[in-house]
């Protein structure tokens, strides 16, 4: 098998990177009817696997699981997710031939080989989903004519998935159908009536390809959604205990603090995030932003264009095949960081002071923001899409943070994800280094204090029309107008 991107004309490879068509919420007025009566089977309960079969079966449909035997004869994690919320479960022999539409929710790391012993299992004419297409784009995966191939990606951690469901909403997310698997020109419908499964509907779906989802997923998780949150709080936490700031509460500041301050994104972009802070603090977190702006813009170009030509994907593979050794080593390590390390104190931080004492992390979160959609959108993928990528998805990968730190983030975003993420954080960590020498408590601890007051007008004028004309807020403005059913976390 052979990058499928890389097989593609470029006049074909920008076609596929700029699809992408905001779905109107009446396109879902049949929810979940396509499907009602199929029988759905999901390969693999984990993350996506477990969250999503809960919101498919509490939307009315017929949700089973089949896991490999090992896991069901050892009765791994996977095999209690489902049973014990009273899933059928099945090997793929007991189960597959039954299925009208197979989700495969298993590790990318693993689709090729799933793919290829439940495909002659799978009958004639049914339909097998994905919710990342990196088996279609970056290994190629050919799969039987007749078989209609969809995928429906949530963006956002499985997690989520089920809790912004429950809340009455549901998370963003990529609907496609593989151009060359719709045999029956169904695939749309079905993959329609997945989305309204799992509530991506009332939050916005977008009508995108396997390839434009794939470029901009593996972008947005490595920089700003997980690479930017674990150097950031790795660097923030380092330089409070370095200037003295209690350990404890340099902790929770971090913890929590990033679901505070990216919570205001949620609801009114990087301008309402920026509002929250004092005038003065503004300022320097717009300073702050421009400067980290200027030294993270080759990193975040280095990843979209790896990302683009398939280096990432190839060096991934290479660690796949060497058994995930430094997937593992980089995990390890990072849970030996001090910030990881050291409990969140038992203090009180109200939520204001979450900004006031988190000027820095603000303007990280701007500067990854921006970066990660500047960047997403000059190598050809929609506003839309990349704003869903990045800005939308970061409080929810921030919620993961504040349960319990880098572990949790790392433990429910995908192995893609995580690999990722460690990759940008190698190279993040000495980019900052010398940013980091000029950084004091001001920014990062104790906040600016009543000393600084002063702001020039022109200047704030000027701050206040950069944070509202960046286009993340001009696209972020019209999407968050459809979610109107948006439920508050914090
Ligand atoms: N994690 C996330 O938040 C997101 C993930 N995705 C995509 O969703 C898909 C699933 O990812 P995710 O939910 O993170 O996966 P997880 O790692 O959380 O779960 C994987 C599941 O697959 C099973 N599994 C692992 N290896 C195999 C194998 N060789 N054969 C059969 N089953 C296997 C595991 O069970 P066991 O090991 O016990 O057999 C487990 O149940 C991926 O394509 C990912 O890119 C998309 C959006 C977000
Ligand atoms: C959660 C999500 O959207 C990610 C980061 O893309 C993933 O886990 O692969
Ligand atoms: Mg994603
Ligand atoms: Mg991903």
């Amino acid at each position: 098998m052979a990058n499928y991107f890389n097989t593609l004309p470029l006049r074909e490879q920008l076609a596929q990177l700029a699809q992408c068509e905001f779905m109107d919420p009446a396109e879902f007025a049949d929810g979940v009817e396509a499907l009602k009566g199929k029988k759905l089977v999901i390969v693999g309960c984990g993350a996506q696997g477990l969250n999503q079969g809960l919101n498919l079966r509490d939307s009315g449909l017929d949700v089973a699981y089949t896991l490999r035997d090992s896991a069901i004869s050892e009765r791994r994690q996977s095999f209690l997710n489902a049973s014990e919320n009273g899933f059928t479960v099945g090997t793929y022999e007991e189960l597959i031939p039954t299925a009208d539409v197979v989700l495969n929710l298993t590790p990318d790391k693993q689709h090729t080989a799933v793919v290829n012993a439940i495909m002659p299992m799978m009958k004639q004419g049914s339909t097998l989903a994905y919710s990342h297409g990196f088996n279609i784009v970056e290994e190629g995966m050919q799969v039987r004519d007749d078989i209609t191939v969809i995928m429906v990606a949530p963006k956002c951690p499985g997690s989520e998935v089920r809790e912004e469901y429950k809340r009455g909403f549901g998370v963003p997310t990529l609907i496609a159908v593989h151009p060359e698997n719709d045999p029956q020109g169904h695939g749309l419908a079905q993959a329609k009536a997945y989305a309204a499964g799992t509530g991506g509907h009332r939050a916005g779906v977008l009508k995108s390809s396997f390839i434009a989802e794939v470029k901009s997923d593996l972008m947005g998780e490595q920089t700003i959604l997980c690479g930017m949150l674990q150097t950031g709080s790795i660097l923030c936490f380092d330089k409070m205990i370095e200037k003295g700031i209690d350990a404890g509460y340099a902790s929770k500041l971090i913890q929590y603090g990033w679901e505070v301050v990216t919570e205001a994104l949620k609801y009114g972009g990087v301008t309402n995030m920026l509002d929250r802070l004092s005038n003065p603090a503004k300022v320097k977190a717009f300073e702050l932003s421009e400067e980290l702006k200027v030294i993270m813009r080759p990193l975040y170009n280095k990843h979209q264009d790896d990302i683009i030509d398939g280096t990432f994907s190839r060096v991934m593979m290479e660690d796949w095949a060497n058994d995930d050794a430094n997937l593992l080593k980089w995990r390890a390590e990072t849970a030996e960081t001090n910030f990881e390390k050291t409990p969140a104190g038992d203090v009180e931080i109200s939520e204001q002071e979450f900004f006031d004492n988190g000027i820095l992390m603000v303007a990280m979160v701007k500067a990854g923001v921006e970066l990660a959609f500047e960047t997403m959108t000059a190598a050809g993928i929609i506003a839309e899409s990349a704003y869903y990528e990045s800005l939308h998805e970061t409080p929810l990968i921030a919620n993961t943070i504040a349960r319990k730190k880098l572990f949790e983030m790392n433990r429910t975003i995908s192995d893609t994800a995580e690999y990722g993420c460690y990759l940008y954080n190698h190279a993040c960590l000495p980019l900052l280094q010398d940013f980091m020498q000029n950084i004091d408590t001001d920014v990062i601890g104790r906040g600016l204090g009543e000393r600084c007051n002063h702001v020039d007008n022109q200047t704030l004028i000027a701050i206040n029309k950069s944070l509202r004309e960046h286009p993340v807020e001009i696209i972020g403005t019209k999407l968050r107008g459809y979610m109107s059913a948006m439920k508050k976390i914090v």
